[in-house]
């Protein structure tokens, strides 16, 4: 059988919340299997709205931190089974709940779709961890912003968008948002940071609203977003 080179595709929680959402999953679907040809492709589910709101409610009832995680994990894990139905055949139909489950699955040949593993870490973690164990070429995490800004562009309206900068650079830019309490990650949690550096992974930060680019990016390299170079 060909060779097809891996690659990982981490979906921030906020495309399943955005207004269009279906209209994104399209899209969506069709990028993957325009590529699925030619490209091994694992997908990476983050929570979003649904995994706020019942960390919250759980956070009310005093419940621990590890069982906010689990919460978090439900719903990403419930956005992962949104995308792999859509995908139908392409996809595998079921979606893992470790990595071991993922690689067992990977070994179908079809798309995998994953949400969150384990607590304590972000899907971002999963992202990494999976892209380490099937030595994707890139990994492209698609989210609500435009690519890695010097600061929050949330918060501060005078942020300037990085097109390409180093693993310590990002980490320096997010030492001040990092956070390991559930729901409360933000585009690279610490653990995956870790994962990324020591494999040596590509990462390319992209908003999701451009999901039709992806092709030109996986096929052509072209630039678009935020490169992170791992070193
Ligand atoms: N320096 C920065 N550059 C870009 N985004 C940043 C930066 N610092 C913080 N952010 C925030 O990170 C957010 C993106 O994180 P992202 O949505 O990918 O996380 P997620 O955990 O996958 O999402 P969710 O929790 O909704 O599932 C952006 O909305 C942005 O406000
Ligand atoms: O492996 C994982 C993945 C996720 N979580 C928890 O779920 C939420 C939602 O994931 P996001 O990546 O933030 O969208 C996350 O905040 C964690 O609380 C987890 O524990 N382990």
């Amino acid at each position: 059988m060909e060779f097809r080179p891996s690659i990982v595709i981490k979906i921030s929680g906020k495309f399943f919340d955005e207004n269009d959402a279906s209209a994104n999953i399209s899209f969506l679907r069709q990028v993957v299997s325009s590529l699925a040809g030619s490209y091994r492709i694992g997908i990476v589910s983050g929570g979003g709205g649904n995994a706020r709101k019942y960390i919250k409610l759980g956070r009310e009832l005093k419940l621990n931190e590890s069982y906010l995680d689990l919460l978090g994990i439900w719903a990403s894990r419930l956005n992962a089974n949104l995308i792999a139905f859509a995908l139908g055949d392409l996809a595998y139909p079921a979606v893992p709940d470790s990595l071991e489950d993922f690689v067992e699955k990977w070994s179908s040949g079809k798309v995998v779709v994953t949400g969150g593993f384990q607590p304590g870490q972000s899907t971002a973690a999963v992202a990494a961890l999976v892209a380490e164990a099937i030595s994707a070429s890139k990994l492209v995490v698609a989210t609500n912003v435009d690519g890695v800004y010097d600061k929050d562009p949330r918060d501060h309206a005078d942020a300037v968008m990085l097109k390409e900068l180093t693993l310590s650079r990002l980490r320096e830019i997010l030492e001040s948002s990092q956070s390991v309490k559930a729901g409360t990650y933000e585009l690279l949690d610490p653990m995956s940071m870790k994962i990324i550096q020591r494999s040596k992974i590509q990462v390319i930060v992209m908003n999701y609203k451009n999901i039709s680019a992806l092709t030109s990016l996986i096929k052509e390299n072209k630039a678009i977003g935020s490169i992170v170079i791992p070193e």
